[in-house]
């Protein structure tokens, strides 16, 4: 039997600059000392293009270095000033991977032809041993103006790198880790047994051609290695897709966790997407993005989907629930920008604002009140009384209206609203009416020419809520015919995958018609709330397994993972999966420290916290149980 165990570490040479640090420090240097010297910019530029040209193997590097040494004009306070800002630079893996760094110190080198001036003082901060630090040194002349490098050190030439790695003369496996291509020619060389590619920071296509590994960040590296890490599955290894301009908070936050993430403004078609989507584990959208059966064939390692709205009808949620993968929402993060929007537009039609404000565009000047009416004694009909029409119910109610709706699910009123018994009583009563019912495909023309003939003859009427739900030619025909006085609308059948594209409809044109391109959520203050929640449900749901507030999953909420490992378990929701689970445990002789499970219709959803020291068997025995969708293991 083969404990699942960690190997020992072997000896690791790190690069510093844009390795073990996410900039390259002399040009750093470069831009701290030239503050406001009238050519800083040509001459930065100078810099990083010679250290660029030295890492990707096209000039010779010693040269580079002079010349780049030539043209900083920097003294000993500017590099006090650099470490301050190099202690802020470090790589995010290097930081998750402190523990690793401080435990396994004696095997770890920093080998760079940066200078130790700067290296020695960010390198220490996370247990590198300073007496295995390798790099450059400054000669300073006595104003402390750095004026060269000292000669006498072998990493000022080229092949220097090589030339320590041999004075090391390490008794064990040597693997460099390195984004330059002197780090690649330790393994060239024949004294490092690996190079590692590392592209956190920088892709260099020159090295990444030659190097047989790459490592997308540090923990991959010890993933790749078996290697004890703060991340079970490098993250640098799981793709993020985010759609629709989801607010940057939304990339901060996965980025922060060392997730591969990709940002595309628009929306994408579904032929777009089904190309797009393989090999992303997380995907983000907004409520344009259809996330069909097919979409979800073709997405070979999804495991959560994150609606960056209100609405899921884009996302064909039992399919998803049946591959396991599992969908959040923002429920109500929006709802005050709908419910501002949705006062706004009632207010202004039913003043008929905006056919006089178009009037006065063109100088003529119609001050008349006729057909203006307050909304103070209105009845307000509202179809669909869930969080954005109760929130609007109240509003509505302190602006002096008498509030009705129409909810096919028994609710409570809020305030002095009134509940009807049935569409038509709302639609015969009303004298403003407001959709806010969700977009599931039942509710497909919910809203044609025969509500419109039941409603009152010049009503305002409304849609903020999903396109389908109202047939625009019927709403065209009961605006032109009078029978409906005002509309606002911001939904529609068919609407724009991207700003770029051309807008058609119907009732462009009409009169007292206010239109607006989706954007009843489209608040900074929104946008921002659900660039936060969304991620953070998912992150829940990718670090820790928990899946409350899933809008497909079954509701689980777990307390944090402590000194054990967490098996997650999905399987079809068919009998004798736990009986099967339990049984593996028991034969394995597996200590449980927690279990929950909970189901929907179509899934199981099992965690089991179990601790340390199972066998590859056991998780292959687990793996095999008949039913199972997915598993995986957090610790
Ligand atoms: N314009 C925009 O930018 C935005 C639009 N929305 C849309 O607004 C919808 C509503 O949002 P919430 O109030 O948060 O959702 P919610 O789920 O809290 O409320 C929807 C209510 O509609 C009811 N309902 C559904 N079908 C019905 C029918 N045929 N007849 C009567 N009642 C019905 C439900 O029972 C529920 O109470 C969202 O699903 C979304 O599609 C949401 C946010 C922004
Ligand atoms: O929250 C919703 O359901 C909305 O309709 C808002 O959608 P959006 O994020 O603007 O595409």
């Amino acid at each position: 039997m083969s404990i699942l165990t960690l190997n020992p570490a072997p000896y690791i040479i790190i690069d510093f600059d844009s390795t073990f640090t996410k900039v390259e420090g002399l040009d750093e240097l470069a831009i701290i000392a030239l503050k406001g010297h009238p050519e800083q910019d040509q001459i930065v530029q100078k810099i990083s293009d010679l250290t660029n040209k030295g890492m990707n193997g096209e000039m010779s590097f010693a040269d580079g270095l002079r010349q780049r040494i030539a043209l900083l004009k920097a003294n000993r306070s500017h590099i006090e000033s650099l470490i301050s800002f190099l202690k802020t630079k470090i790589s995010d893996s290097f930081l998750r991977n402190r523990q690793f760094l401080t435990e396994n110190a004696d095997q770890i080198y920093i080998v760079s032809s940066g200078f130790k001036e700067f290296i020695v003082p960010v390198a220490t901060q996370l247990g590198i041993l300073a007496d295995h630090v390798y790099a450059n040194e400054f000669v300073f002349d006595e104003d402390d103006n750095i004026i060269g490098i000292d000669e006498d050190n072998v990493l000022s030439m080229d092949g220097g790198k090589m030339q320590i790695l041999s004075a090391l003369n390490l008794p064990g496996d040597v693997y460099a880790i390195g984004d330059g291509y002197t780090d690649y020619e330790l393994k060239a060389s024949g004294l490092a047994n690996r190079f590692y590619a590392f592209t956190e920071n920088i892709e260099r296509p020159r090295v990444m051609a030659v190097a047989e590994h790459v490592a997308t960040s540090f923990d991959d590296f010890l993933y790749d290695n078996k290697l004890s890490r703060s991340q079970s599955y490098p993250k640098s290894r799981i793709k993020v897709l985010l759609l629709e301009n989801v607010h940057p908070a939304a990339q901060k936050a996965f980025q922060r966790e060392g997730f591969n993430v990709e940002f595309v403004k628009g929306a994408l078609d579904e032929d777009e997407l089904c190309e797009r989507i393989k090999d992303v584990s997380i995907i983000g959208i907004r409520s344009k993005t259809m996330i069909t059966k097919r979409v979800l064939d073709h997405a070979n390692r999804l495991m959560s989907i994150g609606a960056f709205c209100i609405g899921t009808n884009q996302i064909d949620l039992d399919e998803a629930a049946k591959r396991g993968i599992a969908v959040f929402n923002a429920p109500y993060s929006n709802t005050r920008s709908v419910v501002e929007l949705a006062v706004g537009e009632m207010i202004l039609l039913i003043r008929n604002i905006v056919g006089k404000s178009n009037l006065l565009h063109q100088g003529i000047w119609d001050k008349s009140a006729s057909g203006s009416f307050e909304i103070r004694g209105k009845k307000l009909g509202m179809v669909g009384y869930g969080s954005i029409g109760t929130q609007f119910s109240v509003v509505a109610e302190a602006l002096g209206m008498e509030v009705y709706f129409y909810d096919e699910v028994e609710k409570l009123s809020i305030g002095n609203a009134r509940k009807l018994n049935s569409l038509e009583d709302l639609l015969a009563i009303s004298d403003v009416i407001s959709m806010h019912v969700d977009g599931r495909k039942e509710n497909t023309n919910l809203i044609g020419k025969r509500e419109f003939d039941l409603m009152k003859d010049g009503v305002i009427f409304m849609n903020l809520s999903r396109g389908h739900v109202v047939d625009i030619h019927a709403l065209a025909d009961a605006v032109k015919s009078g029978k409906v006085a005002g509309a606002g609308v911001d939904v529609f059948p068919k609407e724009p995958k991207t700003n770029n594209e051309m807008f058609e409809s119907e009732l462009l044109g009409l009169p007292n018609v206010i239109l607006t391109p989706h954007i009843g959520g489209s608040t900074e203050e929104a946008q921002e709330n659900i660039g936060h929640f969304v991620p953070s449900k998912l992150l829940e749901f990718m670090n820790n397994g928990s899946s409350y507030g899933s809008v497909n999953f079954p509701e689980v909420q777990l307390p944090k993972l402590k000194d054990s490992h967490r098996l997650l378990h999905i399987h079809a929701n068919v009998p004798g999966v736990l009986a099967k689970l339990n049984h593996i445990f028991g034969k394995n002789n597996i200590n449980i420290t927690g279990q929950y499970l909970k189901t929907n219709e179509h899934i199981g959803y099992v965690i089991v916290d179990i601790e340390k020291g199972y066998t590859e068997e056991f998780i292959q025995e687990v793996k095999e149980i008949e039913g199972t969708i997915r598993f995986r293991m957090l610790y």
